[in-house]
């Protein structure tokens, strides 16, 4: 108002001095109006309120240019960290303790910043459970306080409005005032805020997801995929019992799996804890401290289970979903270092086996106890051979790539059933520290496409297993007899991966969509070159393809065979051990490599021995597997006499199963060849069925046929004359 009065009242001089007739004019009127009382009274109260009116603008113009000079003001927005910061450190100075005007509500306090509790008093939910009253400020009527000499008014003159998702207060403004500082005044108050903020490590608000709607950009996210091993790295760390930050998490998962890593109740042997996990799709926040500098940084994570593979029920797609509050991008370095860290440390007694789904996707994993290569029951050599191969492989990487050779090396385990083959390999990547990818080519979900996905989604190290392989496709040389088809041994399973009866009018080899061809290539890829170690196995190898199994694809083969005289004398002396002596540090999860009495033998070394001796003297050599020696040991776990006299009866027992198995094979066998003898001939019939009655149609008027005096059929004219084959070898003869 002031800006339009003041040039008006500078103007008027001149305006009286140009002006002055039609001023005289206008004033001869005026005075004409001013002798009537009622009008001069108007005008008079007219300019009476002009002029104060002016006085009150001209001192508010005066104020405010004072006040400029020394108030410096400074606006804060709710939602921003800004706001944060100063609210939080405000609470510190107790800003509101003097306030005679509250909002009280009741929270969790213990997971909020100590924002507006009472002050001096002990948090109420930590004993009882419940929730504790919070006094928040009614900050719209100002607050004045001293900070440093200063007199600092706080006010809140718009209020905010929850947000739909986080629900934060968003949309408020918060005003402070400092009055008599300088602008320097208020940059010590807000780094005062912030280092209070960050030293304190109040517990942040919740960010929302979407990084985008976050104006500050002062957050970074990460994303971890469940098809990539840090997944695994990710949930081993926030499953750790040091993540201290899940302690004041809220939302759980309960798991009593063994496999499940997870922390338990401080004192519980593990093996039987109740584990408690974080729950899925539910925001945790927890403070990250780095290793090397101490320094924490709070993260906000979620972890989304993906969708529900009805076939396998097993999810996939699933991902630990990150929001660091840093922009540092060291600090993300350092969790996942850290997380990798806890995946290995917890991994030193186990093995971790991923197994893939029918969606070419390395859907889960399973944590198995780690078995010591001592456990194996093989050829010293052979052990030795395998374990020096494989390290002496993996050291070479740069003699590899120098040399121009593809850094791989394949693997080909053969044998019969039962004689140690995946042990083997179960042994190999527990002392060598790696992780099996494990894929099954019978899976109707893998083609070719879906292997090379998988391959190439496998880490540098690993150990690539692929089991059975030759019942997967037949071999491109053998000449398979589908009645002695080991395939026919082997279980179905159905698009979706679910298993399916056998029965003589379905599909009788399990097809596997992935073709010789597609496994070369994949076998040969670039992807295959990180120093993967390949294993193969099977129990045909006559079956498997001469392409499959040369050198530069599986460059070592080993034979397993049925347990000879030493095998049987080692796998009774490892259940009838002398002393207890397994290593303190590694479970065992299979009985059969566990020593299975804790108690001390009645027997000396060398009457064990002799047991030994005749245990393997009476087990025919080369004729039972040792998953048969240790099936039939097993029963009599703490008896080694019982175990050598009951010998005879269980050979006897096993010779007799196996002539029965072998009568039912034989049965069945004859059973398939009837059939399809059957279905030969039936076919045979009608195709020379099918053959006259197209001669019938096409040629010919039909002549009567007697036969025996009557007429019984029709024949074409020329067939009359040679005679006719109908095809069953009954020649029609006219
Ligand atoms: N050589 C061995 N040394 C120690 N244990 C063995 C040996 N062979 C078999 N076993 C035991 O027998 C069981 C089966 O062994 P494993 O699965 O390794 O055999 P496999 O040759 O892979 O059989 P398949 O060809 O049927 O897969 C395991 O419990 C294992 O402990």
């Amino acid at each position: 108002m002031y800006e339009t009065i003041l040039p008006i009242l500078l103007a008027l001089p001149l305006v009286l001095y140009f002006w002055q007739t039609p001023i005289a004019l206008v004033a001869g009127t005026f005075q004409k109006v001013l002798a009537n009382p009622q009008a001069s009274e108007l005008l008079r109260f007219i300019f009476l309120g002009t002029v104060v009116e002016a006085g009150r603008q001209l001192g508010q113009l005066v104020y405010d240019y004072t006040g400029s000079l020394f108030v410096v003001r400074a606006e804060f927005g709710t939602g921003d960290f800004a706001y944060d910061w100063v609210t939080c450190y405000m609470d510190s100075q107790r800003v509101w303790h003097e306030s005679r005007s509250f909002k009280v509500v009741a929270r969790n306090a213990a997971l909020r910043p100590k924002h507006g509790a009472i002050a001096g008093k002990a948090l109420l939910g930590a004993t009882d459970g419940h929730p504790d009253p919070v006094y928040e400020p009614a900050q719209a009527s100002p607050a004045l306080f001293r900070w440093k000499g200063y007199w600092i008014s706080v006010n809140k003159p718009t209020a905010g409005y929850a947000h739909y998702d986080t629900g934060n207060e968003v949309g408020g403004k918060l005003v402070i005032s400092i009055l008599g500082g300088k602008r320097q005044v208020l940059d010590d108050f807000v780094n005062a805020a912030r280092e209070y903020y960050i030293e304190s490590r109040f517990l942040p608000r919740r960010v929302n997801p979407d990084l985008d709607k976050e104006p500050s950009g002062a957050l970074m996210s990460a994303e971890f995929k469940q098809s990539d091993s840090s997944y695994e790295w990710m949930l081993a760390y926030l499953r750790s019992a040091n993540v201290n930050a899940l302690q004041r998490g809220m939302h759980f998962t309960i798991s009593t799996k063994q496999s499940d890593v997870a922390w338990g109740e401080p004192g519980t042997p593990d093996k039987h804890a109740v584990r408690f996990m974080p729950a899925h799709a539910t925001q945790q926040q927890f403070l990250f401290r780095r290793p090397n500098t101490g320094r924490s940084t709070w993260l906000q994570v979620v972890v989304k289970p993906g969708d529900l593979n009805w076939s396998t029920n097993a999810y996939v797609g699933g991902a630990v979903s990150i929001i660091l509050h840093t922009t540092d991008r060291s600090v993300l370095a350092d969790l996942i270092e850290t997380a990798r860290q806890t995946y290995l440390e917890h991994g030193v007694s186990r093995v971790n086996v991923h197994l893939a789904d029918n969606r070419g996707e390395w859907a889960k994993t399973v944590s198995k106890s780690r078995r010591p290569m001592s456990t194996l029951i093989l050829p010293i050599d052979v052990k030795e051979m395998l374990l020096h191969d494989a390290r002496e492989f993996l050291d070479s990487e740069q003699w590899y790539n120098e040399a121009g050779i593809p850094h791989r090396r394949g693997y080909l385990l053969y044998g019969e059933p039962g004689t140690g083959k995946s042990s083997t390999i179960h042994a190999l990547a527990g002392e060598l520290g790696l992780e099996i990818y494990f894929v099954s080519l019978a899976n109707p979900g893998i083609d070719d496409y879906t292997l090379a996905k998988l391959i190439s989604d496998t880490p540098a190290r690993c150990i690539l297993l692929i089991e059975d392989i030759d019942c997967a496709f037949p071999s491109r040389d053998a000449d398979a007899d589908e009645d002695d088809d080991p395939a026919l041994e082997q279980p179905l399973f159905d698009k979706d991966g679910k298993s399916m009866p056998r029965n003589s009018s379905g599909p009788t080899l399990p097809k596997s969509n992935v073709t010789l061809s597609g496994l070369l290539n994949v076998l040969d890829s670039v992807s295959s070159e990180e120093g993967r170690l390949m294993f193969a196995t099977t129990n045909h190898i006559e079956n498997l393809d001469s392409a499959l199994i040369r050198a530069g694809r599986m460059d070592v083969k080993i034979q397993y065979r049925l347990a000879d005289v030493s095998q049987l004398e080692a796998v009774f002396m490892r259940f009838f051990p002398l002393e207890h002596s397994s290593s303190p540090d590694v479970e065992f999860a299979d009985p059969g490599q566990q020593h299975p009495s804790s108690r001390p033998a009645p027997y000396t070394s060398p009457q064990l021995a002799e047991f030994a001796t005749a245990f393997a003297k009476a087990v025919p050599a080369h004729t039972y597997s040792i998953a048969q020696i240790q099936g039939y040991l097993l029963t009599k776990k703490c008896d080694p006499v019982g175990a050598l006299e009951g010998v005879h009866a269980w050979l006897v027992g096993q010779e007799e199963e196996r002539r029965a198995m072998a009568e039912l094979k034989a049965k069945r066998k004859e059973e398939r060849r009837r059939r399809r003898e059957q279905r030969e001939r039936e076919a045979k019939e009608r195709e020379a069925k099918a053959k006259l009655a197209e001669q019938l149609d096409s040629e010919g008027p039909v002549l009567p046929v007697l036969v025996n005096g009557g007429k019984v059929n029709g024949i074409h004219s020329d067939a009359k004359e040679h005679g006719v084959d109908d095809g069953l070898g009954n020649e029609g003869h006219v």
